[in-house]
């Protein structure tokens, strides 16, 4: 079986302490491959799809995504272009982020119709996210649109989580369209409901569920802020009981690394229920790092 994550991993900076920076690599859809990768049985495969330069920080990307055991045949090479990069600034533990990032090799990743269906040809489980549809132009995006939907068309699983980051957009509306248009080709849906309600006005977390199930998907888990989730699954709709909460380092990666810790139990056959625990498990240990990756050595 084969999961593929499709999006952009940039140069993270996160705080080492006064003027000291720490470099590594993230970003959302690598994030929770990262942590499906960590997570699944070894007769997964894992892969990324993106697209790098031909720099030795690009090389050094592709070593460290390889050296995670992910798969990196999906990975094209842009002539010119270099990674983004993005800085984390904390707050009590709470991220915001600034991004260069504008003119990443990443954004040409759907560039050529053909080569995105090859590279998706053997996927069973297709991962994107709001990040992903954001990055690319509107060709781009048309392109991941209709592979995405021909994926569908042979039974495989289209997988999303809206990730809303307006910055990516020209406004909010362009945003809110394009993030309904992806979640119609979505079987799972992972929505975060404070920026959901922001952004689509739901006015409540079953709201969230709600307008996404409309859509089409099948399974909805709207993630609330470590409050009550709301699973939509089978035919019902549930709240969920809150979950520990922990003083985090910094929450980056938070929501990414609990759909990988979901999705890993998802697919191999876990109840949903059962995959949220393990997603807020997962979660958990990763708010207790600086930066989005903790070692997968690591995780309990
Ligand atoms: O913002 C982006 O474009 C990134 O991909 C950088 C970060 O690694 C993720 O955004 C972290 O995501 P959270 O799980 O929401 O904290």
């Amino acid at each position: 079986m084969k999961l593929v994550s499709i999006g952009e991993c940039m140069v993270e900076l996160s705080g080492a302490g006064a003027d000291l920076w720490r470099s590594g690599f993230a970003g959302d859809t690598l994030n929770t491959a990262w942590y499906a990768r960590a997570l699944l049985p070894a007769d997964w495969t894992v892969d990324y799809l993106t697209a790098i330069g031909n720099d030795p920080l690009s090389e050094r990307m592709l070593r460290f995504i390889a050296g995670a055991g992910i798969g990196t045949g999906g990975i094209r090479r842009h002539p010119s272009r270099v990674p983004g990069l993005y800085m984390i600034e904390l707050q009590d533990g709470e991220r915001s982020f600034t991004y260069w990032r504008d003119n990443s090799a990443a954004r040409t990743l759907a560039d050529d119709p053909a080569w995105l269906k090859g590279a998706l040809a053997d996927a069973d489980v297709i991962y994107v996210s709001g990040i992903t549809i954001g990055i690319l132009d509107d060709a781009g995006r048309a392109n991941l649109w209709a592979a995405l939907s021909g994926a569908r068309a042979k039974g495989r699983q289209v997988v999303f989580d809206p990730n809303l980051r307006p910055r990516l957009w020209p406004d909010g509306d362009a945003m809110c369209r394009a993030t309904t248009e992806t979640a119609r080709l979505a079987d799972i849906v992972l929505p975060s409901h404070d920026d959901e309600a922001q952004w689509f006005g739901d006015a409540s977390v079953e709201a969230t569920a709600e307008r996404y199930l409309a859509l089409g998907a099948s399974e909805v888990l709207v993630k609330n802020g470590g409050a009550e989730m709301v699973l939509a699954e089978g035919g019902t709709i549930r709240r969920l009981p809150a979950m520990e909460r922990v003083k985090p380092v910094d929450t980056t990666g938070a929501g990414d690394s609990f759909n990988g810790g979901y999705l890993a139990a998802r697919l191999t056959g876990a109840p949903a229920e059962q995959a949220v625990r393990r997603g807020h498990e997962i979660a958990m240990q990763v708010v207790g790092h600086p930066g989005a990756l903790m070692p997968m050595a690591d995780l309990a």
